[in-house]
């Protein structure tokens, strides 16, 4: 069955290749938007993207284009999948095209530097449009691709949006849930790979289940600690977007941040590890951003300060493991017995 609304998916890489092969095939037409014109030819030619999940055949409507003011004026609905650091540039270079008609969805997981801003500040700041949403979740694009049952959040204060992307989205293999709590569904996005580079680091290093356990839930505790502090909503971190994505990141070597924490756990250097990766581990410059964020503000982040030590001052992930076991004692819940400063 064909539908009539058009949807654009800006950036052709695992995401929003992934994302792009789920809006065709449930029948939308849509177009794919790449920077490089080889790669927007091989998809076109051989309806697969050779670079991100070569084994995904793509529907056969999928056209991918490289001419951003086409793609983007001739869809109505568009999902933005490029990386924290590109984010605002390929904004920029769309607002031309954009309208207030147009609904806007970020799925990009990471802060943009400047100003600190989450991608719906930047969409704020800088889209003619109030049909502003965020999308995410546990989503590892692999598992998407094999159509393996799966979960997401539509985040959005506009009806609208939420509406056409559960439409979009939604089929036998991907459920699509909705929130209004676009701040916090996109905090718990951006926050949880941090965790899962320790994640990755703690199962390089042969840790046990009680460790990983542990990790997780006093992620959690660490990145409602944050969001609070900035104004959100904890209680959106108990969603999908919170703990189901922290679980899923923290579990699986599909993901790039626990790949990454894997590699310097097992001794490689950081500048090694980004090199051979080949795609984005959004965790790595979040861990700059937050820590430096997390010292304006004096908010208590010990994860965060030790995967600093390791990613950027050169400490031994053992050395740093043993120094946050040798902490003062602390509270489980502060929501419920407040933390002792
Ligand atoms: N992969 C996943 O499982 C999931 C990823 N996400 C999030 O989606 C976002 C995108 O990730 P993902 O698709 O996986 O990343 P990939 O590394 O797989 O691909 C990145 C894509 O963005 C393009 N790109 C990179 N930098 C720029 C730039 N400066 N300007 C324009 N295009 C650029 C790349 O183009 P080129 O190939 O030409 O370099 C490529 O198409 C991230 O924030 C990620 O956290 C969210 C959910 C799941
Ligand atoms: O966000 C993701 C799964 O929900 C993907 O995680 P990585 O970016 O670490 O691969």
């Amino acid at each position: 069955m064909t539908h009539n609304l058009r949807v654009a998916v800006v950036g052709g890489g695992s995401f929003g290749t992934a994302l792009t092969s789920i809006i065709a095939g449930n029948g939308y037409p849509v177009q794919l938007w790449v920077r490089d014109p080889e790669l927007a030819s091989a998809i076109n030619r051989d309806h697969t993207n050779p670079r991100y999940l070569p084994q995904l055949t793509l529907p056969e409507q999928v056209q991918a284009s490289t001419d951003l003011g086409r793609v983007v004026s001739s869809a109505e609905l568009i999902f933005l999948a490029i990386p924290s650091k590109g984010f605002a540039t390929v904004l920029e270079q769309a607002q031309p095209y954009l309208t207030p008609d147009h609904r806007l969805v970020s799925t990009t997981k990471g802060f943009e530097e400047q100003g600190f801003q989450l991608m719906s500040q930047v969409m704020q700041a800088h889209a003619p449009t109030q049909h502003i949403g965020v999308l995410s979740g546990p989503n590892l694009a692999s598992e998407l691709a094999q159509q393996q049952l799966t979960a997401t959040v539509i985040a959005s204060a506009d009806p609208v949006t939420r509406r056409q992307v559960q439409e979009v989205l939604s089929n036998h293999y991907l459920r699509v849930y909705a929130n209004t709590d676009m701040y916090g569904v996109e905090l718990g996005g951006a926050l949880k790979n941090i965790y899962a580079i320790a994640a990755g680091m703690a199962a390089a290093m042969g840790m046990g289940e009680n460790t990983k356990s542990m990790l997780m839930t006093r992620a959690l505790a660490e990145m409602s600690r944050f969001a609070v502090s900035l104004g959100a909503n904890p209680l959106t971190f108990l969603g999908l977007a919170g703990v189901g994505d922290l679980i899923v990141t923290c579990s699986s070597p599909l993901s790039r941040n626990f790949r990454v924490g894997q590699a310097l756990g097992q001794g490689q250097t950081l500048e090694q590890i980004v090199a051979s990766l080949g795609q984005v581990a959004e965790g790595v410059n979040t861990i700059k951003l937050v820590k430096a964020k997390a010292d304006e503000m004096g908010i208590y982040m010990p994860l965060v300060q030790a995967l600093y030590l390791v990613l950027f001052a050169g400490y031994k992930p053992t050395e740093v493991a043993k120094s946050m076991m040798d902490r003062e004692q602390s509270t489980d819940v502060e929501f419920v017995l407040p933390r002792c400063e």
